[in-house]
């Protein structure tokens, strides 16, 4: 609410200082800085926090503009109406350039959205007979109000409008689950969909709102001017809506405001010299990249922590504790018994061939270890039963459902989470929020709701914030709980990542090889976390290479070598086994 009062009030602080502003050219500059608000706005959700690189936003510009600009001409279609459809255009435009993002990433994506904006360059200029060409369209219609169209005045408060709603509904999305799901994208889509973001849904959308809000920037320059023509679209614009989100502050809520205030008020000044713009805009680039790597917002931040003025974007205050126990869901039903069977699982990768007619049953409520040699295809398998590799044949089924061709997020969904043998942690973001991100497939929250801030949003983020402040205290993390993961000792970051799988309330975790890396203590007391886990009805598959820990505290334990299934029982069964200890020694028990 202090949020919303001081942004409105600093909104109407600006509005009303314009109104003694009769300067046409400062007016403009207002305006403008308006426009490029809303493109950088769009921009830092897809750039700044989902981590798509595109170099195609003027492509999307265009969208807008000649949507408004041949609505009105052409086809007579009011002007308030061409605005809205104009921004359904441009999210059409959005969802097409998103599309090379599902396949490509960081320079290649670059590079295809680049071309994207070329492309739509050259439709405009050269095909006149639509969009006129270098000669461009003329009489786009105004906005106005009874009849009358818009002052220049009137144009900035509109301006203002405009960016105050875009900052309020941006900021009430990228502070919960979208906004944390956006950054997970951009740090690792694998462990991504491990918690259960749905990777290329979140891409698409992250596209889409980058689009309405440059095609929306694109069709009021072109109804503000009342003209269009295609040097308005050039790769100069992609690229300085990339300056003003790097300049301003990447990733920053505040920084696509300190991005077009300073580099419009900037272009301002030098724009009596022409020939110096793109070289001002080219230097203010490389001094961003190398000086101010969290632009403005970062040197501005720091400056207010200093004086402890700091003001942390969307933390929240720690919930109460109301006790450690972990959070969990009821299981629908269970077949036989068995939680998880994996049927004849085969993969092949060339002539290397980690998994063979694999067959296997996890009993709910237990421990199982998968054990073998290195290279025996353990982490292979859980990659198959967590759908990140397909299997080439057989079948994983999950509380009686086939979940063979089902999506890393979708296996997430129906309980089924895990952790990584090389931590695939978000290590920028805070314990808490990696934890969160694994309630990620709990939450409740819609796209509407978390937008428009509705109570359900706050609700469902108080609700998986006291589920996640149980976890950390179940986990021994509570005290590290604000620290970035990637600032954690090894073992504390590799018990983050338990805690995250943890939060997604499984049936059924999926540990690969979780003590690595730690030491006797640590061991032992992973052990014992180990088995208060169980002890809350979650069935466990880990896979270790550490025998004590194996033979103490697993209730089953199945042994891969070269792909195959040698043996499974008790751990002292296997314990005896001559195969087992053959695959070990890699001679028979007799001869070593
Ligand atoms: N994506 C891949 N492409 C090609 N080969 C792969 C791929 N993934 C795994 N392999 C190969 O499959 C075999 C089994 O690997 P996997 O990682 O499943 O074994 P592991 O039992 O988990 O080994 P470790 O205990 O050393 O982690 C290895 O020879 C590995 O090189």
């Amino acid at each position: 609410m202090r949020h919303l009062i001081g942004s409105v009030a600093f909104t109407a602080a600006i509005a009303a200082a314009a109104s003694f502003i009769d300067n046409e050219f400062y007016l403009r500059t207002l305006f403008m800085i308006c426009v490029y608000f809303l493109c950088a706005a769009g921009m830092n959700v897809l750039l700044g926090f989902a981590g798509q690189k595109s170099l195609g936003q003027a492509g999307l510009f265009a969208a807008g503009a000649y949507a408004v600009a041949l609505l009105t001409t052409r086809y007579e279609v009011g002007p308030w109406l061409s605005l809205l459809l104009a921004c359904g255009v441009s999210a059409v435009f959005g969802i097409l350039i998103a599309m090379p993002s599902l396949r490509v990433k960081g320079p290649s994506l670059a590079m295809v959205t680049l071309a994207f904006g070329i492309v739509i360059e050259k439709v405009v200029t050269e095909g006149s007979e639509v969009f006129g060409g270098a000669m461009g369209i003329y009489a786009i219609q105004p906005l106005h109000i009874g009849g009358v169209p818009f002052t220049m005045l009137q144009w900035v408060w509109f301006g203002l409008g405009l960016c105050l709603v875009a900052h309020l509904l941006l900021r009430n999305l990228l502070q919960g689950r979208f906004g944390r799901a956006f950054l997970s994208l951009q740090a690792d889509e694998v462990a991504a969909g491990a918690v259960g973001v749905a990777v290329y849904r979140y891409k698409v959308l992250a596209f889409v709102i980058a689009a309405v809000t440059c095609g929306l920037a694109g069709a009021l320059v072109a109804q503000q001017n009342q003209y269009i023509n295609s040097d308005f679209i050039n790769f100069h614009l992609s690229i300085f809506i990339l300056l003003l989100v790097l300049f301003g502050g990447s990733g920053s809520l505040y920084g696509p405001l300190l991005g077009s205030v300073t580099l419009v008020i900037i272009g301002a000044l030098v724009a009596r010299w022409t020939w110096i713009e793109h070289f001002v805009n080219g230097a203010l680039l490389l001094f961003a990249l190398y000086a101010m790597p969290k632009g403005l917002a970062g040197v501005f931040g720091s400056f207010f922590r200093r004086f402890g003025l700091g003001y942390s974007a969307g933390k929240v205050a720690a919930p109460s504790l109301s006790a450690s126990k972990l959070p969990t869901r009821s299981i629908p039903q269970t077949v036989e018994g068995s939680l998880l069977t994996a049927d004849s699982l085969n993969k092949a990768f060339g002539g290397v061939v980690p998994a063979k007619d694999v067959s296997v049953n996890l009993t709910e409520g237990h421990i199982h270890a998968l054990i073998g040699p290195n290279g025996a295809g353990k982490s292979t398998f859980i990659n198959m039963l967590t759908g990140i590799i397909r299997p080439d044949r057989g079948k994983v089924t999950f509380l009686g459902q086939d979940i063979t061709q089902q999506t890393v997020h979708g296996i997430c969904g129906h309980g089924v989470a895990r952790t990584f043998q090389n931590l695939r942690l978000f290590k920028d973001l805070s314990v808490r929020e990696n934890v969160l991100l694994g309630q990620h497939s709990r939450m409740q929250n819609s796209f509407v709701s978390s937008f428009l801030g509705l109570p359900k949003a706050r609700r469902e983020e108080n609700k998986a914030l006291q589920k996640v402040n149980n976890i950390l205290h179940f986990t021994g993390l509570l005290q590290y709980a604000e620290a970035p993961a990637g600032s954690l000792a090894y073992g504390l970051q590799r018990r983050v990542e338990l805690a995250r799988a943890l939060a997604s309330e499984p049936l059924l975790l999926l540990l690969d090889e979780p003590a690595a890396g730690l030491n006797p203590q640590e061991t032992a007391e992973l052990g014992q976390l180990l088995v208060r886990i169980r002890n809350e009805g979650m069935t466990i598959l880990l896979i270790e290479h550490h025998m004590d820990l194996v033979m103490t505290i697993s209730d089953h334990v199945i042994v891969l070598d070269y792909g195959q299934k040698i043996a499974e029982g008790t751990p002292s069964k296997i314990q005896a086994d001559p195969r087992v200890m053959e695959a070990y020694l890699g001679t028979s028990v007799e001869a070593a």
